[in-house]
Protein backbone atom coordinates (compact mmCIF):
# COMPACT_ATOMS: atom_id res chain seq x y z
CA UNK A 1 0.00 0.00 0.00
CA UNK A 2 2.65 2.62 1.05
CA UNK A 3 4.84 1.47 -2.20
CA UNK A 4 1.34 2.07 -4.09
CA UNK A 5 0.90 5.90 -2.89
CA UNK A 6 4.67 6.73 -3.17
CA UNK A 7 3.88 5.45 -6.75
CA UNK A 8 0.87 7.47 -7.56
CA UNK A 9 2.41 10.49 -5.52
CA UNK A 10 5.26 10.34 -7.98
CA UNK A 11 3.02 9.90 -11.41
CA UNK A 12 5.13 7.07 -11.93
CA UNK A 13 3.88 3.69 -12.83
CA UNK A 14 4.01 0.43 -9.98
CA UNK A 15 6.37 -1.55 -12.23
CA UNK A 16 8.80 1.65 -12.29
CA UNK A 17 8.72 1.46 -8.42
CA UNK A 18 9.30 -1.81 -8.09
CA UNK A 19 12.08 -1.78 -10.43
CA UNK A 20 13.96 0.80 -8.29
CA UNK A 21 13.44 -1.37 -5.29
CA UNK A 22 14.75 -4.78 -6.85
CA UNK A 23 17.38 -3.22 -8.96
CA UNK A 24 19.82 -5.48 -7.37
CA UNK A 25 18.16 -8.85 -8.67
CA UNK A 26 16.94 -7.10 -11.68
CA UNK A 27 20.62 -6.21 -12.76
CA UNK A 28 21.25 -9.71 -11.96
CA UNK A 29 18.75 -11.12 -14.35
CA UNK A 30 19.34 -8.57 -17.27
CA UNK A 31 23.71 -8.13 -16.33
CA UNK A 32 24.17 -11.97 -15.96
CA UNK A 33 27.62 -12.90 -16.73
CA UNK A 34 26.63 -14.97 -19.86
CA UNK A 35 25.27 -11.84 -21.50
CA UNK A 36 28.38 -9.90 -20.14
CA UNK A 37 30.65 -12.45 -22.10
CA UNK A 38 28.70 -12.17 -25.12
CA UNK A 39 29.08 -8.33 -25.12
CA UNK A 40 32.85 -8.45 -24.34
CA UNK A 41 33.45 -11.09 -26.71
CA UNK A 42 34.10 -14.02 -24.16
CA UNK A 43 31.69 -16.12 -24.70
CA UNK A 44 32.40 -20.06 -25.36
CA UNK A 45 30.17 -22.38 -28.17
CA UNK A 46 29.16 -24.45 -26.11
CA UNK A 47 27.20 -21.83 -23.47
CA UNK A 48 25.62 -20.18 -26.32
CA UNK A 49 24.50 -23.62 -27.50
CA UNK A 50 23.23 -24.71 -24.13
CA UNK A 51 20.99 -21.61 -23.88
CA UNK A 52 20.24 -21.66 -27.50
CA UNK A 53 18.77 -25.02 -27.27
CA UNK A 54 16.79 -24.80 -23.65
CA UNK A 55 15.23 -21.71 -24.82
CA UNK A 56 13.84 -23.69 -27.95
CA UNK A 57 12.02 -25.32 -25.20
CA UNK A 58 11.18 -22.78 -23.25
CA UNK A 59 9.75 -20.52 -26.02
CA UNK A 60 7.13 -23.76 -27.00
CA UNK A 61 6.19 -23.97 -23.51
CA UNK A 62 5.89 -19.62 -23.90
CA UNK A 63 3.74 -20.08 -26.78
CA UNK A 64 0.27 -21.17 -24.35
CA UNK A 65 1.30 -19.16 -21.50
CA UNK A 66 0.80 -16.00 -23.56
CA UNK A 67 -1.93 -17.62 -25.44
CA UNK A 68 -3.60 -17.67 -21.72
CA UNK A 69 -2.98 -14.28 -21.02
CA UNK A 70 -4.87 -13.56 -24.58
CA UNK A 71 -7.78 -15.40 -22.81
CA UNK A 72 -7.54 -13.49 -19.23
CA UNK A 73 -7.42 -10.61 -21.37
CA UNK A 74 -10.73 -11.04 -23.38
CA UNK A 75 -12.15 -12.34 -19.98
CA UNK A 76 -11.00 -9.50 -17.45
CA UNK A 77 -9.47 -6.65 -19.06
CA UNK A 78 -11.12 -3.23 -19.47
CA UNK A 79 -9.54 -2.20 -22.36
CA UNK A 80 -9.65 -3.58 -25.35
CA UNK A 81 -6.13 -2.76 -26.89
CA UNK A 82 -4.47 -5.12 -24.76
CA UNK A 83 -5.69 -8.18 -26.70
CA UNK A 84 -4.19 -6.23 -29.92
CA UNK A 85 -0.80 -6.21 -28.30
CA UNK A 86 -1.05 -9.40 -26.30
CA UNK A 87 -1.99 -11.06 -29.94
CA UNK A 88 0.88 -9.40 -31.83
CA UNK A 89 3.16 -10.94 -28.96
CA UNK A 90 1.98 -14.45 -29.96
CA UNK A 91 1.87 -14.04 -33.70
CA UNK A 92 5.60 -12.93 -33.49
CA UNK A 93 6.51 -16.08 -31.84
CA UNK A 94 5.57 -18.58 -34.43
CA UNK A 95 8.75 -16.55 -36.45
CA UNK A 96 10.79 -17.07 -33.49
CA UNK A 97 10.50 -20.68 -33.09
CA UNK A 98 11.24 -20.99 -36.93
CA UNK A 99 14.40 -18.90 -36.43
CA UNK A 100 15.15 -21.15 -33.20
CA UNK A 101 14.83 -24.39 -35.92
CA UNK A 102 17.03 -22.32 -38.47
CA UNK A 103 19.65 -21.10 -35.38
CA UNK A 104 19.81 -25.03 -34.31
CA UNK A 105 21.01 -25.96 -37.15
CA UNK A 106 23.74 -23.85 -38.28
CA UNK A 107 25.16 -24.37 -34.77
CA UNK A 108 24.86 -28.48 -35.64
CA UNK A 109 21.96 -28.70 -32.58
CA UNK A 110 19.40 -31.47 -33.26
CA UNK A 111 16.61 -29.95 -31.54
CA UNK A 112 14.31 -33.44 -31.09
CA UNK A 113 17.27 -34.95 -28.43
CA UNK A 114 17.18 -31.67 -26.29
CA UNK A 115 16.46 -32.37 -22.85
CA UNK A 116 15.01 -29.91 -20.69
CA UNK A 117 17.58 -28.98 -17.83
CA UNK A 118 15.83 -28.82 -13.89
CA UNK A 119 15.68 -24.97 -13.91
CA UNK A 120 14.06 -24.78 -17.37
CA UNK A 121 11.57 -27.28 -16.28
CA UNK A 122 10.98 -24.97 -13.13
CA UNK A 123 10.62 -21.47 -14.97
CA UNK A 124 8.25 -23.81 -17.25
CA UNK A 125 6.16 -25.02 -14.39
CA UNK A 126 5.67 -20.96 -12.95
CA UNK A 127 4.30 -19.84 -16.48
CA UNK A 128 2.29 -23.49 -16.26
CA UNK A 129 0.83 -22.38 -12.91
CA UNK A 130 -0.31 -18.72 -14.38
CA UNK A 131 -2.07 -20.73 -17.61
CA UNK A 132 -4.58 -21.36 -14.28
CA UNK A 133 -8.16 -19.77 -15.00
CA UNK A 134 -7.42 -19.31 -10.90
CA UNK A 135 -4.32 -17.02 -11.81
CA UNK A 136 -4.96 -13.18 -11.81
CA UNK A 137 -4.69 -11.01 -15.35
CA UNK A 138 -2.93 -8.68 -13.18
CA UNK A 139 -0.29 -11.39 -11.98
CA UNK A 140 -0.02 -13.15 -15.40
CA UNK A 141 0.40 -9.86 -17.31
CA UNK A 142 2.90 -8.93 -14.71
CA UNK A 143 5.19 -12.01 -15.65
CA UNK A 144 4.80 -11.65 -18.94
CA UNK A 145 5.89 -8.25 -19.24
CA UNK A 146 9.06 -8.95 -17.05
CA UNK A 147 9.71 -12.20 -18.90
CA UNK A 148 9.60 -10.18 -22.12
CA UNK A 149 11.68 -7.30 -20.62
CA UNK A 150 14.86 -9.13 -19.13
CA UNK A 151 15.44 -10.86 -22.43
CA UNK A 152 15.09 -7.07 -24.39
CA UNK A 153 17.26 -5.49 -21.94
CA UNK A 154 19.76 -7.93 -21.58
CA UNK A 155 20.15 -8.04 -25.21
CA UNK A 156 20.21 -4.65 -26.06
CA UNK A 157 22.72 -4.43 -23.84
CA UNK A 158 25.09 -6.21 -26.24
CA UNK A 159 24.35 -4.52 -29.49
CA UNK A 160 25.34 -1.04 -27.31
CA UNK A 161 28.25 1.09 -28.96
CA UNK A 162 31.55 -0.14 -27.47
CA UNK A 163 30.25 -3.82 -27.24
CA UNK A 164 32.68 -6.56 -28.71
CA UNK A 165 29.29 -9.34 -29.56
CA UNK A 166 30.57 -11.76 -31.88
CA UNK A 167 29.47 -11.19 -35.47
CA UNK A 168 27.67 -14.94 -35.57
CA UNK A 169 25.72 -13.86 -32.20
CA UNK A 170 24.46 -10.41 -33.37
CA UNK A 171 21.36 -11.23 -35.19
CA UNK A 172 20.43 -13.38 -31.89
CA UNK A 173 20.87 -10.27 -30.04
CA UNK A 174 18.82 -7.71 -32.71
CA UNK A 175 16.14 -10.39 -32.40
CA UNK A 176 15.27 -9.25 -28.84
CA UNK A 177 17.79 -6.20 -28.31
CA UNK A 178 15.94 -3.78 -30.89
CA UNK A 179 13.56 -1.01 -30.94
CA UNK A 180 10.67 -2.51 -32.10
CA UNK A 181 10.95 -5.37 -29.26
CA UNK A 182 11.56 -2.49 -26.99
CA UNK A 183 8.72 -0.69 -27.71
CA UNK A 184 6.43 -3.91 -27.53
CA UNK A 185 7.95 -4.52 -23.94
CA UNK A 186 6.89 -0.83 -23.13
CA UNK A 187 3.04 -1.48 -24.30
CA UNK A 188 3.21 -4.61 -21.96
CA UNK A 189 4.66 -2.16 -19.06
CA UNK A 190 1.59 0.01 -19.74
CA UNK A 191 -1.02 -2.76 -19.52
CA UNK A 192 0.84 -4.02 -16.00
CA UNK A 193 0.82 -0.50 -14.75
CA UNK A 194 -2.61 0.29 -15.40
CA UNK A 195 -3.65 -3.34 -13.95
CA UNK A 196 -1.88 -2.11 -11.23
CA UNK A 197 -2.97 0.91 -10.40
CA UNK A 198 -6.84 -0.68 -10.24
CA UNK A 199 -5.35 -3.67 -8.35
CA UNK A 200 -6.31 -4.48 -4.44
CA UNK A 201 -3.70 -4.70 -1.58
CA UNK A 202 -3.68 -8.46 -1.98
CA UNK A 203 -3.37 -8.62 -5.91
CA UNK A 204 -0.28 -6.24 -5.68
CA UNK A 205 1.81 -8.01 -3.32
CA UNK A 206 1.22 -11.37 -5.64
CA UNK A 207 1.89 -9.11 -8.59
CA UNK A 208 5.32 -8.17 -6.99
CA UNK A 209 6.28 -11.62 -5.50
CA UNK A 210 5.76 -12.85 -8.93
CA UNK A 211 8.06 -10.50 -10.79
CA UNK A 212 10.48 -11.51 -8.45
CA UNK A 213 10.29 -15.21 -9.19
CA UNK A 214 10.52 -14.49 -12.68
CA UNK A 215 14.08 -12.36 -11.82
CA UNK A 216 14.89 -15.25 -10.36
CA UNK A 217 13.95 -17.86 -13.04
CA UNK A 218 15.45 -15.55 -15.40
CA UNK A 219 18.67 -15.84 -13.83
CA UNK A 220 18.81 -19.94 -12.92
CA UNK A 221 17.90 -19.85 -16.87
CA UNK A 222 21.24 -18.07 -17.73
CA UNK A 223 23.12 -20.20 -15.18
CA UNK A 224 22.43 -23.30 -17.29
CA UNK A 225 24.79 -22.27 -19.78
CA UNK A 226 27.70 -21.93 -16.70
CA UNK A 227 27.90 -25.48 -17.08
CA UNK A 228 29.98 -25.02 -20.11
CA UNK A 229 32.38 -22.62 -18.77
C1 LIG B 1 14.09 -17.70 -20.58
C2 LIG B 1 13.48 -16.73 -21.53
N1 LIG B 1 13.01 -15.54 -21.05
C3 LIG B 1 12.46 -14.66 -21.94
C4 LIG B 1 12.36 -14.93 -23.27
C5 LIG B 1 11.77 -13.92 -24.19
N2 LIG B 1 10.56 -14.36 -24.76
C6 LIG B 1 12.85 -16.15 -23.69
N3 LIG B 1 12.84 -16.49 -24.99
N4 LIG B 1 13.44 -17.06 -22.82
Amino acid sequence: MEEKAKAEQKKIGMTETWLKKHRLLYNGATRHPLIISIRDGTINTASFKTWLAQDYLFVRAFVPFVASVLIKAWKESDCSGDMEVILGGMASLEDEISWFKTEANKWGISLSDVVPQQANKNYCGLLESLMSPDAEYTVAITAFWAIETVYQESFAHCIEEGSKTPPELKETCVRWGNEAFGKYCQSLQNIANRCLQKASDEELKKAEVMLLSVLEHEVEFWNMSRGNV
